[in-house]
């Protein structure tokens, strides 16, 4: 099981003092939706090229021209790059499709994915690499998350690994490695702590045990 640290409400500046603090304790690091809003790809390629040995996500949250929009965010340092289940059979295709040319990887996020059951399998047979269940900020407000969500989707996923993102934190952690997926996504839960490097080997710590 993994540790995917999510970086959200920072800078570039704001991501590598924090990816500087806990580096060691995640194996993918993430730029998030609102900072690719904020910053564009430099955030990426930023990221890259401050900490060349971790895995960097893009997360995109791609709709249409999956091709496209895959292979500039791998131009600019991604490893993986994500694309929203909600989208089209042939975005998702072409996302992969981009993605095998340079080894990288696809991540579809469920995030208001209605039957998340079905939509899983489908997207496992368009060959995507990762398929996550995400509560995302606006469903976290409404006191949701995506615990059973995992379990829902374990069942019918036979080809891509699981991941699970949205509002994360070490008291909730237990329940997730309990349902056991190979990603676990965490923003809050480590940005917003006071100690953020503890907060990520303790995570890290539980996450490994698995
Ligand atoms: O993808 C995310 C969200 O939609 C904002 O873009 C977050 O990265 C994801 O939810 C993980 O962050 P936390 O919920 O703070 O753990």
């Amino acid at each position: 099981m993994k540790l995917q640290l999510a970086l959200d409400l920072v800078d570039i500046a704001g991501a590598k003092e924090v990816v500087s603090k806990v580096a060691e304790f995640i194996d993918i690091v993430e730029i998030g939706t609102p900072i690719v809003i904020n910053e564009g790809l430099h955030a990426v390629k930023a990221i890259k090229e401050a900490f060349p040995a971790l895995t960097v996500l893009a997360d995109l949250k791609i709709m249409d021209a999956g091709g496209y929009e895959v292979m500039k965010a791998v131009e600019a340092g991604a490893d993986i790059v994500t694309v929203l289940g909600v989208s089209d059979d042939s975005t998702i295709r072409g996302a992969v499709e981009e993605a095998k040319k340079t080894n990288k990887e696809i991540l579809v996020d469920l995030i208001n994915v209605k039957d998340i059951q079905t939509r899983a399998a489908e997207v496992d047979a368009l060959g995507v690499d990762y398929i996550c269940v995400h509560s995302g900020y606006d469903h976290q407000a409404e006191g949701k998350n995506s615990f059973a969500d995992l379990n829902a989707i374990k069942s019918v996923v036979k080809q891509a690994k699981t991941a699970i993102a949205g509002g994360i934190k070490l008291s909730t952690l237990p329940e997730v490695i309990a349902a056991n997926p190979d990603l676990v996504i965490v923003g809050g839960g480590i940005t917003g702590e006071a100690d953020q490097k503890a907060a990520a080997a303790e995570m890290k710590r539980l996450v490994s045990q698995a």
